[in-house]
């Protein structure tokens, strides 16, 4: 039988090119810049599947591409889909949640005790060979351990969190969710509260819903003006949950303690922004899930998904919207 022709646009490691070689007719890209525009339309006219990772998927990408069947991304976000337009021409999506919700937590986990205890400056200060004796003072931060948590967005990953902070680090958990979850309440001794609640409460404000229309900017100026001065920032879901120069002005005028960000509105980082000057913020590459390990697991299941489609089979993860 002939096999569907895909189109893949990741580095993937070789046991997952075998897996899919072993059910599809491969087209891979293997330069290290991104596929432009033009190429990406006429590599996907033939293609049944795409296998990729943000690349947004609109109306002129699926107008270029008249046999496409099914959009495999290697993450479990999904905002680059415009779900109207797939629908619209008959594309599934799927996506890869679970695998990396450990690997993420741990990042979170990062970005906390790195802004409380200030360990990217401080590095660099030992570095500039700034450090010396009587300097203690200087060199402090604030308790990880016991402080109070509040999780926006308590879903796999909120909830790897919460157990870390319950668990591991003896801290208080507060979470914000669009529905609550009584057995994280029992599990973690999380509260609910409404979000205004939350942000007064916390020392620790994380970020983890999905970016949708609800959620875009829905931590602004008013709701850093909320926050505790003490309060430290993490966002790992996406930059735009976050209205920046409200951030940016919160960090500047102490309205908040600092910041711990790996996700941005636009990425990669340009080298003019303005968070790049702010000592109260540490920065990261979107790399939450960012281990070989989990990268691995996501990119098999990636293709498991896509090969499922193919062959007309439910796939391990759908996208909910495209769920029958
Ligand atoms: N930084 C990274 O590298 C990285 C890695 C993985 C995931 N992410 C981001 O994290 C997000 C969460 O992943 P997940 O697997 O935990 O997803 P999930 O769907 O399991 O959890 C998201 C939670 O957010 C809640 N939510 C949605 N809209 C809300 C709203 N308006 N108000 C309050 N709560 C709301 C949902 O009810 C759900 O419980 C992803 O969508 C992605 O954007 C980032
Ligand atoms: O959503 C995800 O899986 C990560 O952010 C990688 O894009």
């Amino acid at each position: 039988m002939l096999k569907p022709t895909i189109f893949v646009d990741l580095d993937l490691p070789k046991a997952v090119l075998n897996y899919l070689a072993e059910h599809c007719s491969v087209d891979a890209w293997t330069e290290e810049d991104t596929v432009p525009r033009e190429e990406l339309h006429t590599r996907l006219a033939p293609a049944e599947g795409y296998l990729t990772g943000g690349r947004r998927i609109d109306e002129s990408l699926l107008e270029a591409a008249p046999n496409l069947k099914v959009v495999s991304s290697v993450s479990v976000g999904y905002n680059h889909f415009d779900i109207d337009a797939m629908k619209r021409h008959d594309v599934t999506g799927t996506h890869t949640p679970e695998v990396l919700d450990e690997t993420v937590a741990d990042l979170v986990f990062a970005l906390m005790l790195g802004s409380a205890r200030r360990v990217a400056e401080l590095d660099q200060y030992v570095r500039d060979g700034r450090w010396k004796r009587g300097d203690d003072g200087v060199l402090f931060g604030l308790d990880v351990h016991h402080a109070t948590v509040g999780i926006i967005g308590m879903g796999r990953i909120g909830e790897a969190v919460a157990r870390r902070a319950a668990h591991g680090f003896g801290m208080k958990v507060n979470y914000h969710n669009r529905s609550r979850k009584p057995e994280a309440e029992a599990k973690y001794g999380a509260s609910y509260m409404e979000l205004d609640e939350l942000l007064a409460a916390s020392d620790f404000v994380v970020m983890l819903t999905p970016l949708t229309n609800e959620t875009k900017s829905l931590i602004g100026r008013r709701e850093f003006r909320l926050m505790k001065s003490s309060a430290i920032f993490i966002n790992a879901s996406r930059g735009a949950t976050v209205d920046e120069p409200a951030l940016i002005e919160a960090l500047q005028d102490g309205t908040i303690h600092a910041a711990g960000l790996d996700v941005f509105q636009q990425e990669p980082l340009p080298a003019d922004h303005p968070l790049l000057t702010l000592p109260n913020v540490l920065l990261l590459p979107h790399i939450g899930s960012a281990t070989e390990k989990t990268r691995d697991a996501m990119a098999m299941l990636a293709a498991r998904n896509l090969v499922a489609v193919l062959q007309g089979e439910e796939p391990p993860h759908r996208v909910p919207e495209f769920k029958v």
